[in-house]
């Protein structure tokens, strides 16, 4: 007898399909959440779908009632592709259990500090590069997260250029990218036409499924093949399947059928979600720097107190440094790398706050419009890292926007503590040494930068851009030179 949340009047049959946008999505959808509300119900072709707004809606229900929202929907075009070994998209069960706590064991806050040095040596040969060739700080920046994913998964050097592994994982995330947003294939709303023939006039998405399979089976498989072969023969680094390859092996000759697919799946997760998550995180911080040359200023004010010119930072640096921790945060607020988040779904029929819930709902968080809500954080759009400084400290005066950026409840991101790794040592280390400007105009002086961010798809990111990165003195030069080789000790 409960009325479900309210929406926009939906169409007989095909209900609000027109009503998803399918540009600037998070604005969009927040825009109509200002028509009707934190919780906006959509029917999506007989789908039940429900548009978290605010962090009170998708907390309430993300976290509230977790044993019943955890689920996933299903992803048609991931079944299609090959995708369904990715656990960050099965359902709520025994499998994605199993590869969840497998995942924690290595990505946990007390197992990632034995992946610092290897942060480390990336972020400083990243340094070299940066000096070397500074317009090609966007590529640059992909390798340093790819690089340190690899080493610390499967133990595997990336190339410097071109690498097969960096591009296939690239390849591999574009697909993840396309198929996952709510709304963008007529086969997640009507599933039967998943069985029909790829020649069949309208069957476009079948082939292109086709194609994509190779890519996405590929990104799970060569890399872990390679890690086992080098295993085989003694020649491994320490690394995430190294370690899971010796535990097995431990008690039995050969690896379990079973746990050989478990290993793959959460080594192929970790190097899928471990690069350009933290890639576009760090792109928006060089945007934010170019447009917000206070905050740079301020950043490397404390980092020449704490650090001084004769080193760069270390991550025993951190807790002495509380406006480039605000800076970190603010760089996760200010840039929404998965906008609406990765859905989640309802199992069976609830009520919230006097509303029905169907079994079977996508609940969609907007983590773009908790980013932008004027009532928790003031000039929303504007980067703030003071906003997060109290008693010149790092605390929190504000929401902490890892309480949504990194999704809710029980599907909460279990590689956070990793990705705050990656960016801490980054802003840090690049701020420490580099002044990041805006591009000279023809007129010599200092061009205006316009952000423009790409909010079209599953994962959000600024569209090419210039600056000018040069380093900040010739002191801070000689360091970056310097070689700062650190043992890879895993
Ligand atoms: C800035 C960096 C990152 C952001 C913003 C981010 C964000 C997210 C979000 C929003 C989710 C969905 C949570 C939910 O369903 O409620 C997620 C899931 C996940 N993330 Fe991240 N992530 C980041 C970095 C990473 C890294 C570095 C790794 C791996 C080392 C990783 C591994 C995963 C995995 C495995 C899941 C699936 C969890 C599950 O379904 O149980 N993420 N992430």
């Amino acid at each position: 007898a409960l009325p479900l949340p309210p929406g926009p009047k939906p169409l007989p049959f095909i209900g609000n399909v027109f009503d998803m946008p399918t540009k600037r999505i998070g604005p969009a959808l927040r825009e109509l959440g200002g028509k009707y509300g934190d919780l906006t119900y959509l029917n999506m072709l007989g789908q039940p779908m429900i548009i978290l707004n605010s962090h009170e809606a998708a907390v309430g229900l993300l976290e509230g009632r977790s044993a019943n929202t955890s689920d996933r929907p299903r992803i048609v075009m991931a079944e299609l592709t090959g995708y369904m070994w990715e656990f960050a998209i099965i359902g709520y069960n025994q499998a994605w259990r199993v590869r969840r706590r497998l995942f924690h064991t290595f990505f946990q806050p007390s197992a990632i500090p034995k992946y610092h040095p290897v942060h480390v040596r990336e972020c400083r040969r990243f340094l070299q590069r940066l000096l070397a060739t500074p317009e090609d700080f966007m590529p640059l920046a992909r390798h340093v997260f790819s690089a340190t994913i690899m080493d610390v998964v499967y133990g595997i050097t990336v190339a410097d250029h071109d690498d097969p592994y960096v591009s296939l994982a690239l390849k591999a995330v574009d697909v993840f990218s396309s198929i996952v947003v709510p709304g963008q294939y007529l086969v997640e709303s009507l599933p039967f036409l998943k069985h029909i023939p790829s020649w069949f006039p309208g069957a476009g998405f079948k082939r292109q499924a086709k194609r994509w399979s190779k890519v996405v089976r590929a990104s799970r498989d060569a890399p872990y093949d390679v890690a086992v072969d080098a295993f085989t023969r003694g020649a491994a680094r320490p690394s995430v399947v190294t370690s899971c390859l010796e535990n097995a092996t431990r008690e039995q000759e050969h690896v379990s059928p079973q746990d050989d697919e478990c290993f793959r799946d959460v080594a192929g997760l970790a190097y899928l979600t471990g690069a350009d998550t933290s890639l576009f995180a760090i792109q928006a911080m060089f945007l934010a720097m170019v447009t917000h040359p206070g905050v740079q200023r301020k950043a490397q004010q404390e980092l020449d107190a704490v650090v001084g010119s004769n080193r760069l930072p270390e991550f025993s640096d951190r807790d002495s440094l509380p406006y480039i921790n605000a800076v970190v945060k603010e760089v996760i607020r200010w840039h929404s790398v998965v906008p609406l988040g990765v859905s989640h779904r309802v199992m069976e029929e609830d009520e919230y706050k006097g509303y029905r819930i169907p079994a079977g709902t996508i609940l969609v968080p907007n983590a773009w419009a908790m980013s932008r809500d004027p009532r928790v954080y003031t000039e929303p759009d504007a980067f703030v890292p003071e906003r997060y400084m109290k008693d010149g400290e790092c605390g929190s005066n504000v929401r902490d926007p890892e309480k949504y950026q990194f999704g809710f409840g029980r599907r909460i991101c279990p590689g956070r503590h990793f990705a705050n790794d990656a960016l801490f040592i980054t802003v840090a280390s690049v701020l420490h040494v580099f002044s990041i400007e805006p591009p000279l105009g023809r007129d010599g002086k200092p061009a205006h930068v316009t952000p423009n961010i790409n909010l079209d798809s599953f994962l959000s990111y600024p569209e090419r851009f210039e600056c000018r990165i040069t380093p900040r003195s010739a002191q801070a030069e000689a360091l970056i030179r310097r070689n700062h080789e650190v043992q890879s000790v895993l």
